[in-house]
């Protein structure tokens, strides 16, 4: 994974304060407006076409009145922004532009970007970067280096109205930004209940719960999704149509989760006339049924282990962004289980059904203790009808700002590194894809073994080194043994247990500079390493740009930390190597050059 993302539902984070006192309250408040309306606008492209990034754009004179809206209205037409400056005019001219989320770039042509620039802009707030990394500060670094002065919420300013602002700007692309972070689409169980708790009789018979207002909603929820999906059993019970009827957009695709595909000849969706219908099924499910469902336009997908986890990442390579879960209970209670859902939408009716049977919105999730229970986040009560309406968050939206172990002193280290738009390459295991910056990578090393003669000796991997120089120049014959053993252990985690242990039990062996001289050592080690072999040379300088993180979840002088509160320093070692490593190219290069 490229870019560690700081998952909170906390306050977010603020970095500097841009004005202070009652002025600077009132720019926030206006600027909070403005970003509010993008989001508003931005809504309104939500679900017009098949779901894309959402885009808002307000241009604002300099005296606070609205000169031009636009919202994206899908991914092939022209970006909210140049609508915006259409609508305004001449009134951009030295305007302010407000954009709910940095612009991408569909066309390759940088139309959001010349639009503003070319409009006179001289201002642009914008509530959230690009969630997706290749995109992640294109356009704000153009606009910048256009003269155009640039402020991101949650990086130049601080106040509460504008940490609100800028969360809205997260709502309104929670699909995008989970895309940008986890390998399933964003997905939301919406279910509409009695009073009691129930969402069918003990009959089974659910229709209709809530009523024809908060159905109208559920129209509105389907248009803004990918995707709907139900359960074999409602297929079986309802025989739902699953469309969008509030009269306008996007038609969501629908797609029945069976094991047994032990489903009706007849159903609703089975007509594709208009929308299509995925079933996704067990292998080898009923093959004549699954012929049936051919002939009729029906796709089906079949899974070696169909759970709601491999489905969800299959609709996520598929290029699903939000999926509706309207399923019954037993599929709801295994979607949260593999924790694919992230936000649920329920309906409560006021009405009264009672039961044993009758079946209740999430089946058994294993709990035995009310100290066990889901607790939602950001949870809103509406009004519906005589219905309420009650959403709240399961998971938190991922915020987007990378975790940056020792930020200041990786920004010192390799100024090109930028905490907001820098992705994180980790590297811990072997194995993994950067698993050769590991110490325990593979690749000796020949280094002066720094005891009696200066004498190069070869080392079979970087820890081996470091771990040996603990006790390297100390008087003892023990150390001298310990040296020795560690430099022949078989293995670089072997060579790890020995130096670790002896620095615990015996620290009258360690050399008693061993503090001030470790970060050396190992600059030494990595430099040998990545001089010695050109490939692993190359792979560290393909990360430029790039912050190197280490991963280590227990060592936090090395490694970053879980949370990024290790210090990271074999990371930062790298980094400076690499710097180094560039700083030589660019002189080797001009020398040449002039030449
Ligand atoms: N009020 C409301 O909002 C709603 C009410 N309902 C009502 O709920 C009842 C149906 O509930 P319920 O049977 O729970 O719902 P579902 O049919 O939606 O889900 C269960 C079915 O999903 C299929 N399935 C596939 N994989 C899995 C898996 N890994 N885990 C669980 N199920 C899987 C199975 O189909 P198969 O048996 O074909 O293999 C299973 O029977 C009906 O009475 C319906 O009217 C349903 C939706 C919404
Ligand atoms: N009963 C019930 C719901 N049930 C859901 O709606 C599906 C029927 O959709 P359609 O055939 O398109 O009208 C049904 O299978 C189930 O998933 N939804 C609600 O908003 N309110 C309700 O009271």
């Amino acid at each position: 994974m490229a870019l560690s993302l700081r998952i909170s539902s906390s306050p977010l984070i603020c970095r500097a304060t841009l004005a202070n006192g009652d002025n600077g309250r009132n720019h926030h408040a206006k600027d909070a407006a403005f970003i509010r309306r993008t989001v508003d606008l931005a809504e309104m492209s939500a679900g017009l076409t098949s779901p894309h990034p959402n885009f808002g754009c307000v241009i604002a004179t300099s005296s606070g009145k609205v000169a031009g809206e636009g919202y994206l209205y899908a991914q092939g037409t022209k970006p909210a922004e140049a609508l915006a400056v259409e609508a305004a005019g001449e009134f951009c001219r030295g305007s302010t532009a407000y954009l709910n989320m940095e612009p991408g770039d569909c066309h390759g042509d940088h139309a959001a970007v010349s639009a503003l620039v070319q409009a006179g802009i001289e201002r642009v707030v914008v509530g959230i970067r690009h969630p997706l990394q290749h995109l992640r500060g294109s356009a704000i670094r153009e606009l910048r280096s256009q003269g155009i002065e640039v402020n991101v919420l949650g990086e130049d300013f601080e106040s509460k109205v504008l940490e609100d602002a800028r969360k809205s700007c997260l709502l309104v692309n929670a699909p995008l930004i989970h895309r940008a972070c986890s390998r399933v689409p964003f997905s939301v169980l919406k279910y509409a209940m009695t009073l009691d708790g129930k969402i069918a009789a003990s009959s089974g018979h659910a229709a209709w719960i809530s009523s024809k207002l908060s159905r109208t909603r559920v129209f509105e929820l389907r248009g803004g999704s990918d995707a709907v999906i139900v359960g074999g059993n409602t297929v079986r019970q309802d025989d739902p149509r699953l469309t969008a009827r509030h009269g306008q957009g996007h038609t969501p695709t629908r797609i029945v989760m069976t094991q047994s595909l032990d489903l009706p000849e007849k159903a609703h969706l089975w007509d594709v006339s208009e929308v299509p219908t995925i079933i996704v099924t067990q292998r080898g499910a009923r093959k004549s049924f699954q012929k049936f469902l051919a002939s009729k336009g029906v796709e089906v997908v079949e899974f070696d282990m169909l759970n709601p986890r491999e489905v969800m990442e299959y609709f996520h390579l598929r290029g699903y962004l939000s999926i509706l879960w309207e399923c019954g209970g037993t599929l709801a209670a295994s979607a949260i289980s593999s924790s694919v859902i992230h936000k649920v939408v329920a309906f409560v009716a006021p009405k009264i059904i009672g039961g044993r049977n009758a079946p209740s919105p999430v089946g058994e999730l294993g709990m035995v203790e009310m100290t066990q229970a889901l607790n939602l986040m950001d949870v809103c009560y509406e009004q519906v009808g005589p219905d309420m309406l009650v959403t709240g968050f399961l998971q938190p939206i991922p915020d987007l700002i990378p975790v940056i172990p020792s930020e200041d002193a990786t920004v010192e280290i390799d100024p090109s590194v930028n905490p907001f738009e820098s992705s994180i390459i980790f590297f811990y295991k072997t194995w993994d894809l950067y698993g050769s910056f590991s110490n325990f990578s593979p690749h000796p090393i020949r280094m002066p073994c720094g005891e009696e003669n200066d004498d190069y000796m070869t080392w079979p991997s970087v820890e081996h080194y470091y771990q040996a120089n603990k006790f390297v120049g100390v008087e003892n014959p023990m150390a001298h043994d310990c040296v020795e053993k560690i430099r022949t252990a078989r293995s670089p985690e072997e060579a790890a247990l020995i130096g670790r242990s002896t620095l615990r039990q015996k620290p009258e062996l360690v050399r008693s500079d061993w503090e001030d001289v470790k970060i050396e050592v190992m600059y030494m080690a990595l430099k040998c390493k990545f001089s010695t072999y050109p490939h692993l040379k190359s792979m560290l300088l393909s990360t430029a740009g790039s912050v190197l993180v280490e991963s280590s979840p227990h060592d936090l002088f090395w490694g970053g930390g879980r949370e990024g509160e290790g210090l990271n320093y074999l990371g930062r070692l790298l980094m400076q190597l690499r710097s180094e490593y560039l700083e030589d190219s660019s002189v080797s290069a001009e020398n040449t050059s002039s030449t």
